[in-house]
């Protein structure tokens, strides 16, 4: 793979999925030796590090060790404007998950997230925008009887154009997304052992050998998540300037 921000259009072409602007998944993006290293670097880290949620538990910060890999997925990918200042180390057992959210406004929109140990499958929903409420409200009584019926029409048009999705993430991938697949759905992962990978819109890229080890049986198109998986998320966050506001 070629590195450098000037090569960044290539990922496009060579690991571009689905239709939507814009995901990007790459197989094989750390070898099993970069694998091990960073799961025992991760599960090295003292106690203290991490903090427990619902659902799984995960550490935040960017430890040196870490700095190889981020500068892997900043060079290589080209889409983030800064380095990579945040790396969010999420665990999950296998029968953990992550509720269907979207990322927050503190992050470039853009996130890269390497996965590690058992695979998974990650779901995109499309998530109707705050847009088709607040117009709403804002609208006097009068232009609101008569606004409802475009709008109901916009909400149609939107929902026919975004389908919810799903991605297999096998260990040691690389999914990037960013544009619609950022800002229009949210994502997640399901709370269950057994995962359908039926339609993921990366079977082809997705599904080799490890994934049947994984599955119940070579004609159900689930796999078992048998071990945890440790996932890194990968982020720039832009500092805003303190006195931004008081202009
Ligand atoms: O573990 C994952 O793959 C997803 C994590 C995620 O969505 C997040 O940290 O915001
Ligand atoms: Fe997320």
């Amino acid at each position: 793979m070629s590195h450098g921000g000037m090569e960044g259009n290539d990922i496009l072409g060579d690991f571009k999925i689905g239709s939507l602007p814009t995901l990007i998944y790459i197989p094989d993006f750390v070898t099993e030796s970069e694998q091990t290293a960073l799961l025992n670097k991760i599960y090295e880290a003292p106690v203290s590090k991490w903090k427990s949620v619902k659902n799984r538990r995960l550490q935040n910060w960017v430890p040196s060790w870490l700095t190889k890999i981020t500068q892997k997925v900043h060079d290589d990918s080209g889409m983030f404007p800064l380095p990579i200042n945040h790396v969010l180390v999420n665990e999950y057992l296998p029968d953990q998950g992550i509720m269907p959210h979207q990322d927050g406004p503190a992050y470039f929109p853009v996130v890269a997230i390497l996965s590690l140990g058992s695979p998974v499958v990650m779901d995109f929903t499309p998530h109707l925008s705050l847009r088709f409420c607040t117009s709403t409200w804002t609208n006097n009584v009068k232009d609101r009887s008569s606004n409802k019926g475009a709008l109901d029409i916009e909400r149609v048009q939107w929902l026919d154009n975004h389908s919810p999705f799903s991605v297999l993430l096998m260990p040691r991938s690389l999914l990037i997304f960013k544009d619609k697949a950022y800002s229009d759905y949210l994502h997640g992962i399901k709370d269950v052992e057994v995962q359908s990978y039926n339609g993921v819109i990366n079977e082809v890229e997705a599904v080799n050998e490890q994934v049947l080890d994984h599955s119940l049986s070579k004609d159900v198109k689930s796999i078992q998540r048998t071990t945890n998986r440790v996932s890194l998320t990968c982020r720039s966050v832009l500092k805003v300037h303190k006195n931004l506001f008081k202009i």
